[in-house]
């Protein structure tokens, strides 16, 4: 079974938080519920194919055995694959775990190298993927080792792709997204994908910065990307064109450094004045976006509306969390997608009150691009 225990660690290596392992575990009691024993692989941080002890699972297989104690038996061996690592997979009795070492030890498995796939099917009879945050990743342990055995989706997996998924192909309307984070240029394919499948798309954070300069108005010394004022011009004609509301912030937090403890000011979009930076979209603009999150009955959220991690920008980012969490609250379904925003809404409290949180960053925004995840289409191609 292939797992994303890729989880945040602090200087001492301890978990700093356990989401991803606690996300797997539907599946991984199912299959020892059946009578399985299950071997567990999974990469950690990005050790580049080399044995490092930093990214070693062994923080992890702890933290698996206080979350299984169930589990007979919590396994750890050095190997990835070979003799070792067959011995170990062979000796197992139902009920009983074994955690590989890091995927990512082994050159190649970022590869995608078949010997290393082929390798890994001999650990096992059955391949269950519920790696839904290294899904877009087609590396030997995640799409390789579906060519050489019959390999089926985990809950984790299935319940990803069928919200995410679900939401885009058959969304309850009014579906409203919101896009923010730092730059239009990570998130072309984003928007470039909802723009006819969304009713209203709501853009905030440094992003937004660079569609107000394309609409003509002064940005001082905002983040903005120079480089993609016609993108931005032709994402908004786009959107017009397809039927779907394209909303910018009318007003700005604005701050004269780049810091917690700078001076600020709010002030309409329209004037902003030299030598300020926006950092936050102002209290206008989130009152708007949450009358349109709140109306909603899809909602998905990438990316913070602004500079979340310091507390004089953080307002916009939780206003929409708040907006969320009343969404939710009236039966509407609330989808956060991966990355800072999740960590927004975990700050706000609001986690729990969604329909679904995320637990990939990177594999839900090549979703919502509308790719093909090499992860999940090997498990298809199977079948
Ligand atoms: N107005 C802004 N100016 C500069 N940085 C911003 C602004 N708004 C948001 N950010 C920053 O964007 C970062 C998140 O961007 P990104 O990585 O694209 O989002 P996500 O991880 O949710 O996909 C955060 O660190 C946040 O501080
Ligand atoms: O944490 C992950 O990605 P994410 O931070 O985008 O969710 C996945 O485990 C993939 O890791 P990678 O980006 O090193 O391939």
């Amino acid at each position: 079974m292939r797992v994303d225990f890729n989880v945040p660690q602090d200087e001492q290596g301890a978990i700093t938080d356990d989401t991803r392992i606690r996300a797997a575990l539907p599946t991984i009691r199912y299959l020892l519920e059946e009578g399985a024993s299950v071997v567990l692989m999974s990469h950690l941080g990005r050790p580049k194919g080399k044995i490092n002890p930093k990214y070693s699972m062994r923080p992890v297989v702890e933290r698996l055995f206080e979350l299984l104690p169930e589990a007979t038996e919590v396994k750890k061996t050095e190997a990835i694959t070979g003799p070792a690592a067959e011995a170990a997979a062979a000796s197992l009795r139902p009920g009983q775990v074994l955690m590989l070492e890091n995927t990512r030890f082994d050159a190649r498995e970022e590869k995608n190298d078949p010997d290393m796939s082929a390798e890994l099917a001999r650990l096992g009879d059955i391949f269950v993927n519920d790696a839904f945050g290294a899904a877009h990743r087609a590396n030997a342990s995640t799409e390789g080792v579906a060519h050489h055995l019959e390999g089926v989706a985990g809950f984790l997996l299935e319940k990803e792709l069928a919200f995410i998924g679900g939401a885009l192909e058959n969304p309850e309307r009014p579906f409203v997204t919101i896009i923010g984070g730092a730059k239009i240029s990570d998130k072309i394919g984003v928007i470039e994908n909802l723009l006819g499948k969304v009713n209203t798309l709501l853009i905030g954070g440094g992003m937004a910065n660079t569609f107000l300069l394309a609409q003509g108005k002064a940005m001082g010394k905002s983040l903005v990307e120079p480089d993609s004022l016609d993108l931005a011009r032709s994402l908004m004609a786009k959107a017009e064109a397809a039927g779907t509301r394209l909303m910018l912030p009318v007003d700005a937090v604005l701050a004269d450094a780049f810091s917690a403890t700078a001076n600020t000011q709010v002030v309409p979009v329209d004037a902003i004045p030299d030598g300020w930076q926006m950092l936050d979209i102002g209290p206008e603009s989130a009152k708007l976006y949450a009358a349109e999150v709140v109306a909603a009955k899809t909602v998905i959220w990438n990316g913070p509306m602004g500079v979340f991690e310091m507390a004089p920008f953080a307002k916009g980012t939780f206003a929409v969390a708040q907006a969320m969490a009343d969404a939710s609250a009236q039966g509407a379904i609330t989808i956060i997608g991966g990355g800072d925003s999740v960590a927004a809404i975990e700050q706000a409290g609001f986690a729990d009150k969604m329909s679904h949180v995320s637990t990939g960053g990177g594999a839900s925004l090549e979703l919502l691009e509308g790719k093909i995840l090499p992860g999940v289409a090997a498990l298809a191609d199977r079948a």
